[in-house]
């Protein structure tokens, strides 16, 4: 998908290496995601996923290597960035704050996509784990990125959603936005145009799917 100035979205991470303390997470990780492409990135528990992801979007600052993004990211982190005594309502006035949208048309449309309309004045600390789980992508997608990190966004939804969450995704690729999601469940990776694994610090060509 093209930005404002005409280029086309891409996250391109090269040559990454990350430690804390000791402990060498990433060993030179490569990865790269163009516009119209929805990457899945897999691994074992503490393999440095999230760790990556957080690179990614800038949270954190790799000892080695570069990351390039081009277009408006949308970030979903697997913690989600909720306050529990706000409304749903009330995180989606502050996030089109930060924002700076006009109006919350699309938020609206979202939390109808994703089926959770009725909890609007709800307040977050109420919310089951699956809704919480719904806002927390919702803030990440309000603003119709071109750039989309996701880590583990589907944690806790229903088939139902998690198959509208996917079609979704399907729609924003189409659209040419670039995607990537960290995924634990092996039932989804027909979905992905290419599969990273990660292992010992680096990122593995699994397959190409489609
Ligand atoms: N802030 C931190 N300080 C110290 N160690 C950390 C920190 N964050 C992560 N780690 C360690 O780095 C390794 C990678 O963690 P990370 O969360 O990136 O893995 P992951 O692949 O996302 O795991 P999971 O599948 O369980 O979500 C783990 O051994 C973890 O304990």
């Amino acid at each position: 998908m093209r930005t404002e100035d005409g280029r086309q979205s891409r996250l391109r991470i090269s040559g990454v290496w990350k430690a804390y303390g000791r402990r060498q997470v990433l060993r030179g990780a490569d990865l790269d995601v163009p516009a119209g492409a929805l990457v899945g990135v897999v691994g074992s528990n503490g393999a440095g996923k999230s760790t990556l992801l957080r690179i990614a979007v800038g949270q954190l600052t790799p000892e080695r290597g570069t990351v390039v993004r081009t277009g408006s990211l949308g970030y979903c982190p697997q913690l989600s960035v909720l306050n529990d005594t706000f409304t749903v309502l009330q995180h989606l006035r502050l996030f089109q704050v930060a924002y700076r949208l006009p109006a919350l048309e699309r938020a609206r449309e979202l939390m109808e996509l994703l089926g959770f309309a009725d909890c609007l004045h709800r307040r977050a600390g109420e919310l089951s784990g699956g809704t919480r789980q719904k806002l927390n992508l919702l803030l990440a997608l309000m603003h119709d990125p071109q750039l989309l990190v996701l880590d583990e966004p589907y944690q806790g939804f229903d088939w139902d959603t998690h198959q509208r969450f996917w079609a979704l995704a399907d729609r924003l690729r189409g659209e040419g936005r670039s995607i990537v999601v960290v995924s634990h469940l092996l039932h989804d990776l027909h979905h992905f145009d290419a599969v990273r694994h990660l292992r010992e610090g680096r990122l593995v060509r699994e397959e190409h799917i489609r």
